[in-house]
């Protein structure tokens, strides 16, 4: 039985101590397992409050991620952040490839992989993201695109470490836009990127990744998303940075 994740993604929000308030209060509403349903919760922060997420979460069942990470594992990268780095202060996972790091930084498939190996080497677990631009959608290149994205960022993956990769499909247009995909649109991507997943790894192992979905989830929408055959959590941006508003979209995938 593959497993309900449902991330959410700070983006560059959020001081330190922002940051432990909104988890203090995330943690007394999900405080008890019993409660989540067997749901896996994480938050990604931005590195400035990832010491103090990883403290306000010890003993609960949230779990850290980084937003990002460099590839290489030390030497003259100024201003970056190695795996090792995360790994030593309880970060359990780095979300890479995002789409505005892609389109804003420069980050190809080539440099999502590096990561993902990197990450995987230092024993965190990768929130792969991959997505369509609009113009994709609209030229029917949708399956292209996410398919390259995919196998790309997966390159040299093997099937041992694919079962610490989820991977989060965020259509870019649906990102801070409150258009959301419909479930029907999203669950044919999510469905074609099993299918790649089954061709790259077997049927067993394809069908154990969670996919999330990301762009525009909100409580309102994320039990429909949710119920999709091949939608097994999300990956929240918006809608995350409110404590009470985020427990909606966990409380949605029990
Ligand atoms: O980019 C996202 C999560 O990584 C989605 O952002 P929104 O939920 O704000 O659309």
């Amino acid at each position: 039985m593959r497993k309900t994740i449902i991330a959410g993604n700070w983006k560059m929000n959020k001081t330190h101590k922002e940051a432990a308030e909104t988890l203090k209060k995330l943690a007394e509403l999900v405080i008890d397992r019993e409660n989540l349903g067997g749901v896996e919760v994480i938050i990604g922060a931005p590195f400035t409050a990832l010491e103090s997420a990883v403290r306000a979460t010890e003993n609960t069942p949230i779990a850290i991620a980084a937003e990002n990470m460099n590839a290489n594992e030390s030497g003259a990268f100024t201003g970056e952040i190695s795996a090792t780095m995360l790994k030593e202060l309880g970060v359990e996972y780095v979300i890479l490839g995002h789409s505005e790091r892609r389109a804003m930084y420069g980050e190809t498939d080539a440099i999502v992989n590096a990561k993902v190996l990197a990450a995987l080497k230092a024993g965190l677990k990768p929130i792969l993201c991959i997505g369509e631009q609009l113009e994709d959608r609209e030229t029917g290149k949708t399956n292209e695109v996410n398919g390259t994205q995919l196998k790309g960022g997966l390159s040299g993956v093997s099937v041992e470490d694919m079962k610490n990769v989820i991977v989060a499909y965020e259509p870019v247009w649906a990102i801070g836009t409150g258009v959301t995909a419909t479930p029907e649109m999203a669950e044919e991507t999510h469905a074609f990127v099993r299918s790649v997943l089954v061709e790259l790894y077997g049927n067993d192992v394809a069908e154990e990744v969670t996919i999330q979905y990301g762009g525009s989830m909100k409580p309102e929408n994320a039990k429909e998303l949710l119920a999709q055959k091949n939608i097994d959590g999300g990956l929240v941006g918006g809608a995350a940075l409110d404590a009470e508003v985020f427990y909606g979209i966990i409380a949605a995938g029990k």
